[in-house]
């Protein structure tokens, strides 16, 4: 049976935008196995910030390929508005990706640096059938919601904006595709503290202002906790904690997810003089 992250029964495979049941993920490396996901079974109501945290070599980022299908599973089903997207192929498979966009560590990594952000942002929708027109009101459009102005990205290049203006890019050219979901992959990690606040708010607004399911993958109990209404907690390839983020916070069960907070002792104090 598949349960949403606060741990009850997910009542009907509608309620989630995106779920998977019973993922496994092997790799098998000169003759040993390595179970990277294990057994994983989540469900992602739509218009939630959903985290999920676990330090290096828990398995978040192996899930997050699979849940993005750029990776098969080993066994076990996801599933996209409650169609099985596991097998999905061709011309079904490019839909799901528009649907559901990603946004990864490093900025740089995805940019051309010798083309102006205008024009990057451009050719991602050169397979889209829009005009040049409707192309620019769509991009300046998605740049406000992650609070850039055209002038203040389109005609420089990746190297003249700063890390956290980089990101914002990325979270404009994911949202172009209109998407119902939105999977940032460690994306705030390599900004340094103010600007990977503003990011984690930009994040935040985006759930609201759009209605996007956001799937936030971290290593960081602390941002996981600043930011989602859910967080589950993975260990050694396995699910090991899952509640609302107060839950967590102030009754967590597993041992592990104890150890994770005990490395952030002014969580508690900080989402309290949030509030
Ligand atoms: N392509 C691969 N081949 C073999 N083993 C892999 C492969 N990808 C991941 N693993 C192993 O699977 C386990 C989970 O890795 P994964 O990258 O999913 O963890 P993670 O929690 O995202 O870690 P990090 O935060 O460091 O990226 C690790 O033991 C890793 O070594």
């Amino acid at each position: 049976m598949t349960t949403n992250l606060t741990g009850s029964p997910a009542t009907t495979a509608t309620d989630s935008v995106l779920a998977c049941q019973d993922v496994v993920k092997e790799f098998h490396v000169t003759g040993s196995k390595v179970v990277a996901v294990d057994h994983v079974s989540l469900d992602f109501p739509a218009g939630d910030v959903l985290a999920v945290v676990g330090e290096s070599g828990s398995g978040k980022s192996t899930l997050a390929r699979m849940l993005l299908r750029l990776m098969p599973v080993t066994s076990g089903t996801i599933t996209f508005r409650g169609e099985d997207v596991t097998d999905l192929r061709g011309k079904r498979l490019r839909a799901y990706w528009s649907q559901v966009q990603a946004v990864f560590q490093d900025p740089f990594a995805s940019f051309n640096q010798f083309f102006p952000v205008g024009d990057l942002l451009r050719r991602s929708l050169a397979l889209s059938s829009v005009g040049r027109e409707e192309a620019d009101a769509l991009i300046e459009e998605c740049l406000g919601y992650v609070g850039l102005t055209p002038a203040q990205a389109l005609h420089k290049y990746p190297h003249q904006l700063s890390g956290g203006q980089r990101q914002r890019v990325m979270l404009a050219r994911a949202l172009m595709m209109r998407p119902k979901v939105l999977l940032a992959d460690e994306a705030t990690s390599m900004l340094d503290a103010t600007l990977r606040v503003n990011v984690l708010n930009v994040l935040h607004d985006l759930k609201d202002d759009l209605g996007l399911t956001v799937l936030f993958i971290t290593h960081d109990i602390g941002q996981a906790c600043y930011l989602a209404d859910r967080v589950a907690v993975m260990e050694h390839g396995k699910v090991v904690e899952r509640g609302s983020t107060d839950e967590v916070i102030f009754a967590p069960q597993a041992a592990y997810t104890k150890r994770l907070l005990a490395d952030v002792p002014d969580l508690k104090g900080s989402l309290k003089r949030a509030v």
